[in-house]
């Protein structure tokens, strides 16, 4: 694949062929990208383009069921299984499973929407890759802050299917409200053709994230700013109707660990960098965001234990 017409992108483009070649600046290159954007397109990241196309299909194919099927798609925790639109957001619905590493998760998630043998196929073939790439992602975000860590590997990876109703009414309206991410990282496929997603930049602009086929789109959430001590970005990022054409995405997150407490690993705290946030379970700080309403990452605030 080519970087040539990267001038209408905006984000940090990070290329995962690149880190064999020329180790030192491209580590350093990802951790400018997660410390000044929080977010970075992704390309040569081994995941075919055909499987991307195919796994793009197979999910337009599942909001085509009937409602009363998807409502089958049930929560595992909040959020994790079918949306349907509603007065807040009557342009969107999302589909999801909370564990995309999961075996059980997948079955439980091919029985409640009696997927068939093809569609089973892509979508488990899929989440092996792109669980793979999430890992190596997050193995990479650690070393380019001078540690080497499988922490990741046990965190549940939950994916979500979203679809957007866009018509000529809805142009100029909301898709989805602005918000970071609550987990350690997305990767999200998103719509090949149909743009509308934009994150803000340091100044707090709104820039449009465009569509670039064969690649991903990453952002950083909450989780990653705990982790690395306030130094990661959890970038803030929306989505809204620019044109008339349904637009999908899939986006496929890291969140936090099962069990045990979040916190900045020993490496990342000195004198000069004090901890930041108090310990906390992912669960916990969950809740804490989604009680509070804080949709953009004020809860991370209220575990602040240095100023
Ligand atoms: O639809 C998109 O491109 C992004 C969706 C999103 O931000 C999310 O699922 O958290
Ligand atoms: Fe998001």
């Amino acid at each position: 694949m080519t970087v040539g017409d990267n001038w209408k992108h905006v984000v940090p483009i990070i290329d995962m062929q690149e880190f064999d070649q020329d180790d030192v600046d491209h580590y350093r290159k990802l951790r400018e990208a997660a410390e000044e954007w929080g977010c970075f397109r992704v390309v040569n990241h081994n995941i075919p383009v055909g499987l991307m196309t195919q796994m793009k299909k197979v999910v337009s194919e599942l909001f085509d069921l009937p409602t009363e099927t998807k409502r089958h798609n049930i929560d595992l925790i909040t959020g994790s299984g079918y949306l349907a639109p509603n007065f807040a957001n009557p342009n969107y619905e999302s589909l999801g499973l909370h564990d995309l590493g999961s075996p059980q998760d997948l079955g439980a998630f091919f029985s409640q929407l009696d997927a068939s043998p093809h569609q089973r196929e892509i979508l488990e073939t899929y989440a092996k890759a792109i669980h793979e790439l999430a890992l190596d992602l997050g193995k990479k975000l650690a070393k380019c802050m001078g540690l080497v860590t499988d922490l990741f590997k046990d965190w549940p990876c939950q994916l979500r299917m979203n679809k957007y109703h866009f018509t000529p009414e809805t142009v100029g309206s909301s898709g989805v409200l602005v918000h970071s991410d609550c987990g350690f990282l997305t990767i999200v496929q998103d719509d090949e053709n149909v743009g509308g997603l934009e994150a803000m930049d340091n100044f707090g602009a709104f820039v449009p994230i465009r569509p670039w086929p064969g690649t991903f789109l990453v952002n950083l959430g909450d989780v990653a700013k705990l982790w690395s001590n306030g130094r990661f970005r959890n970038v803030k990022h929306r989505v809204e109707c620019k044109e008339s054409s349904v637009r999908f995405s899939i986006a496929s997150s890291i969140l936090g660990p099962n069990e045990g407490e979040m916190e900045a690993p020993p490496e990342l705290v000195d004198t000069e960098h004090p901890r930041l946030y108090a310990p906390i379970t992912y669960e916990d700080y969950r809740k804490l965001r989604q009680t509070k309403r804080m949709a953009t990452g004020e809860a991370l605030e209220l575990l602040r234990t240095h100023s």
